[in-house]
């Protein structure tokens, strides 16, 4: 039977990318995406936005929602200093599998923790299982109409601290009304916006940093 795209893309990446060079895996990726098969990772126009927001604050501790093939793993994690850690939750099977995968190409393991599962699951659990108090960074990038719920759990947890910055991927394309409206109309969060565009495309598209007040 025919591959998936994301048995693909690993394979790209592992034919094309040099073990243990983060930027190689990443450059591999998005030539792969761009020239050959179009994907939904952050990509190389936000990827350099995400890549500013994470340098600018150095989190400690940071968790991803949504791995997919781990391309914004791999570009977050390359840039935390030692000692940092990155959780990131992924609850199909098939493509934690890769992602391990690209992570492990990278060399990046000792900096990543994958949890296969839904982030409504291990969002609660992120105390006594990881024994995290609270997120430095938090990058969202999974079903869209689940920013705002979990966005709002994670609020319930105590796992967002005053400073903890939220920065959301899709806003305009697919696009995350509920989500956008809470952020930046709670007096819990200062919003902007980063005009930018969908991945490997002409589309408009943008981030959204959200820093929590407290
Ligand atoms: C149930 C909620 N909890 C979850 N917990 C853990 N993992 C989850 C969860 N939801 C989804 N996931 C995983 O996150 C990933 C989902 C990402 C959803 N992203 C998109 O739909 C998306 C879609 C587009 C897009 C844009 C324009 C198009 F024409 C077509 C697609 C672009 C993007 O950048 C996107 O991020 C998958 O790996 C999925 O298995
Ligand atoms: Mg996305």
């Amino acid at each position: 039977t025919r591959s998936t795209r994301p048995q693909r893309l690993l394979k790209v990446v592992q034919k094309h990318a040099t073990r243990g060079d983060p930027q190689s895996v990443i450059s591999a990726i998005d030539h792969f995406c761009r020239h050959s098969e179009w994907a939904m990772n952050v990509g190389d126009e936000k990827g350099s936005i995400l890549d500013s927001v994470v340098s600018e604050l150095n989190p400690e501790k940071v968790l991803e929602l949504g791995t997919y093939c781990g391309y914004s793993t791999v570009r977050i994690a390359r840039l935390l200093p030692p000692g940092a850690r990155l959780i990131t939750l992924e609850f199909n099977a098939d493509y934690a599998a890769i992602a391990r995968q690209v992570i492990a190409w990278a060399g990046l393991e000792d900096k990543v923790q994958l949890v296969e599962g839904a982030s409504e699951d291990w969002i609660p659990r992120m105390k006594e299982h990881f024994g995290i108090e609270t997120f430095d960074f938090v990058f969202l990038d999974h079903w869209k109409d689940r920013y705002l719920p979990d966005t709002k759990l994670m609020e319930d947890c105590g796992l967002l601290r005053k400073g903890t910055v939220l920065l959301a991927d899709n806003v305009i394309c697919p696009g995350v009304p509920d989500y956008l409206e809470y952020v930046r109309n709670s007096l819990s969060y200062k919003s902007y916006y980063f005009k930018s565009h969908l991945e490997y495309t002409k589309a408009e598209d943008g981030l959204e940093k959200s820093v929590f007040l407290g």
